[in-house]
C-alpha cells in the first residue's frame, strides 16, 4: 500500500461551502489530500449563515459549541451569536484553512454520475459543463432550500413578498401592514425585531409551538480574555454544554426518563404564562401536541412581541393569496402591504433536487422512493465513492449539528482513506448493512415524540422521520468511530 501517492492523486469533489463542505476540505488537507474542488451555487462560504440575513438571525446553540472543535472562539460577542459574526466566523476559517482557493463559486451541480467502467463520479453544472472525481461529498445541508407553498393566487400579490430565508431588505417594512405566515424558529427570531419598526402584525399560525427561555446574554472583555487563556476553559465549558443538552435528550423520549418530558412542558408553559398576560391570547399559543415534537423555539422576546397592540395573532393558516393580502383559513381576507414566508425549507429531500445516478444508472430518487435514508446518515447502497454530510437521520432537536458533521468528517476520511489504497477504487455500503442499520434507526425513532402524530419538518409525507438523529450526540459518535469494513463491498481498480 502506497498511501501517500495515492492520497495525492485522490480527486475529491465537494458540493457545497458551509459549514459542512469547509469543515470536510480543512480536514482533507491535514489527512494528506490536495486534489479537492469544492463546488457553490453561490458567491461565497457559509451556506446558511451566508444566506439567512432575517433581522435577529443567531444560533439556537451556544457559539461556543456551535464552532468546530479544532477552530476554538473566544471571541464570540454573545451566549448565542448573531448571523454576521457566525458568517464572519466560516469566512475566516475559510482564509485560516486556505480552503478558498479549492472553491469554485457560482457553480451549481445539477447532475452526478456514476461511471461503472470508470470507478469515477462525472458531475454536471447548470451551464452544462462537466468534472470527474473519484470520490464525492455531499455538503448540502438540510435546510437550503426554502420552502414556499404553491397557494392559489400566491403570483397575484402586489406588494413585497419573500422567504425569510432569502430576506429581502429592499422591501420597506416601517409602519406597513405585514402578514407572518409560521412560526418556526426563523419567525421567533425575526418577528420581535420587525414588530418594532411595521404598523400593524398578522402572524398566522395554524399550530402554535413550545417555545423556551433563551438567557441571551453578552461576552464583556473580561470574560473573552478569559476564554483566550487556555483552551482548555473553552473545551470544558464546551463539555458542559454538550453533556448538559445530551442529558435532556431525555426528554424528547415518549417514554420520558427522570420526568424530563414534563419538566420541559412545565418550563414552556410557565414561559408563557410569565410572558403573556392575556389569557386569551395565552390560549391562543398553547400548542396542541408534546413539546419536542416539532423544534422547541428558544426566545426571550418572541411572546411579548406577539403580546404587543400592533400585533394580530391568527390561530390558522391560510388557503390563498389576492392581490391585496391573503385569505386565511377562516375565508376571510387579510389586507396587507408585505407577506413574509416563514414556511421552512425543503427538508427531507436531502440533495434529490440534483439529479444522483449510482451503480448500473441507479437513480437517487428511486432509491428514495420511500424516503431518503442512508448507512450512519452519510453512504448510500448503489451509490459507491458518495458520503453525505449533515444526511439523513443526523439532524438534532437538542443539540449542535456540527458536532455531529465532525463525527462524520473523522468516519468518512477513514473511508477515503480505504478507497485511496492502492488496488481499491471504490467502495459502496452493502444493502444487508444499509437495511439493518436503517432498520434500527427507524425503530429506535419510533420510541421519540418525533414519531408521535404531528406535522414536522423532521418527517416526509408519507410521516417516515428522515431527518433526526434518535439519540445522544454522545450515541452518535460511537457510531461513527470506526469502519467496519464487513458492511462495505470493496471495488478493486
Ligand atoms: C436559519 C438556520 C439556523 C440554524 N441554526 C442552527 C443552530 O442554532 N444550531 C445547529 O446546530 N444547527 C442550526 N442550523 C442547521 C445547520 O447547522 C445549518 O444549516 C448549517 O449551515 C448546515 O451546514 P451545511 O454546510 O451542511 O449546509 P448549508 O449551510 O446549507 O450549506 C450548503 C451549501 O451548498 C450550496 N449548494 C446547494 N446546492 C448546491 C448545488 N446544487 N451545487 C453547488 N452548491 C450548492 C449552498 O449554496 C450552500 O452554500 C440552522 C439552520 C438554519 C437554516
Amino acid at each position: 500500500m502506497d498511501q501517500a501517492v495515492n492520497k495525492a492523486t485522490t480527486r475529491i469533489a465537494i458540493l457545497g461551502a458551509g459549514m459542512s463542505g469547509l469543515g470536510a476540505a480543512a480536514k482533507l488537507k491535514e489527512a494528506g489530500y490536495s486534489v479537492i474542488d469544492i463546488f457553490e451555487k453561490s458567491g461565497g462560504v457559509g451556506g446558511t449563515w451566508r444566506d439567512n440575513t432575517y433581522p435577529g438571525c443567531g444560533c439556537d446553540v451556544p457559539s461556543h459549541l456551535y464552532s468546530y472543535s479544532f477552530e476554538l472562539n473566544p471571541d464570540w460577542d454573545y451566549k448565542w451569536s448573531l448571523q454576521p459574526q457566525i458568517l464572519k466566523y466560516f469566512e475566516d476559517f475559510a482564509d485560516k484553512y486556505d480552503v478558498r482557493r479549492h472553491c469554485r463559486f457560482n457553480t451549481e451541480i445539477t447532475e452526478c454520475r456514476w461511471d461503472d467502467a470508470a470507478n469515477s463520479w462525472t458531475l454536471t453544472d447548470r451551464a452544462g459543463k462537466t468534472y470527474t472525481a473519484d470520490v464525492l461529498i455531499s455538503g448540502l445541508g438540510q435546510l437550503n432550500i426554502p420552502h414556499t407553498p404553491n397557494f392559489p393566487g400566491l403570483d397575484t400579490f402586489k406588494g413585497g413578498a419573500f422567504h425569510s430565508a432569502r430576506w429581502d431588505h429592499s422591501v420597506g417594512l416601517k409602519g406597513k401592514t405585514v402578514a407572518v405566515i409560521g412560526n418556526g424558529p426563523s419567525a421567533v427570531q425575526f418577528v420581535p425585531e420587525i414588530q418594532k419598526v411595521v404598523g400593524k402584525m398578522l402572524s398566522f399560525q395554524r399550530s402554535p409551538a413550545w417555545c423556551r427561555p433563551r438567557g441571551q446574554r453578552a461576552y464583556d472583555a473580561k470574560a473573552k480574555k478569559y476564554f483566550a487563556g487556555a483552551d482548555w476553559r473553552i473545551n470544558w465549558y464546551r463539555w458542559r454544554i454538550r453533556a448538559f443538552a445530551d442529558f435532556g435528550f431525555g426528554a424528547f423520549l415518549q417514554k420520558s426518563p427522570l420526568g424530563l418530558a414534563d419538566s420541559m412542558k412545565k418550563m414552556c408553559q410557565k414561559h408563557l404564562e410569565d410572558q403573556v398576560q392575556d389569557p386569551v391570547l395565552r390560549e391562543k399559543l398553547t400548542p396542541d401536541f408534546e413539546p419536542g415534537c416539532k423544534r422547541i423555539l428558544i426566545s426571550d422576546d418572541y411572546y411579548p412581541a406577539l403580546a404587543k397592540p400592533n400585533v394580530d395573532v391568527l390561530r390558522q393558516g391560510i388557503k390563498a393569496v389576492t392581490p391585496d393580502g391573503v385569505i386565511g383559513e377562516d375565508g376571510q381576507e387579510y389586507k396587507c402591504d408585505a407577506i413574509i414566508w416563514a414556511t421552512g425549507f425543503q427538508s427531507t429531500e436531502f440533495l434529490t433536487p440534483m439529479q444522483v445516478y449510482g451503480r448500473n444508472g441507479l437513480s437517487l430518487n428511486q432509491a428514495w422512493k420511500d424516503g431518503a435514508e442512508a448507512f450512519k446518515g452519510m453512504a448510500v447502497s448503489g451509490f459507491p465513492n458518495l458520503f453525505l454530510l449533515y444526511g439523513p437521520n443526523t439532524n438534532l432537536g437538542h443539540n449542535s449539528i456540527i458536532l455531529m458533521v465532525e463525527h462524520q468528517i473523522h468516519y468518512m476520511i477513514q473511508c477515503i482513506d480505504k478507497i485511496a489504497e492502492k488496488g481499491v477504487a471504490a467502495i459502496d455500503v452493502t444493502p444487508s448493512a444499509m437495511t439493518a442499520y436503517n432498520v434500527r434507526v427507524q425503530s429506535e425513532i419510533a420510541k421519540t415524540v418525533w414519531a408521535s402524530d404531528c406535522h414536522s419538518w423532521y418527517k416526509n409525507e408519507a410521516g417516515k422521520v428522515t431527518n433526526n438523529w434518535y439519540g445522544k450526540t454522545t450515541d452518535y459518535k460511537k457510531e461513527t468511530r470506526t469502519p467496519d469494513w464487513t458492511d462495505f463491498e470493496v471495488v478493486k481498480g
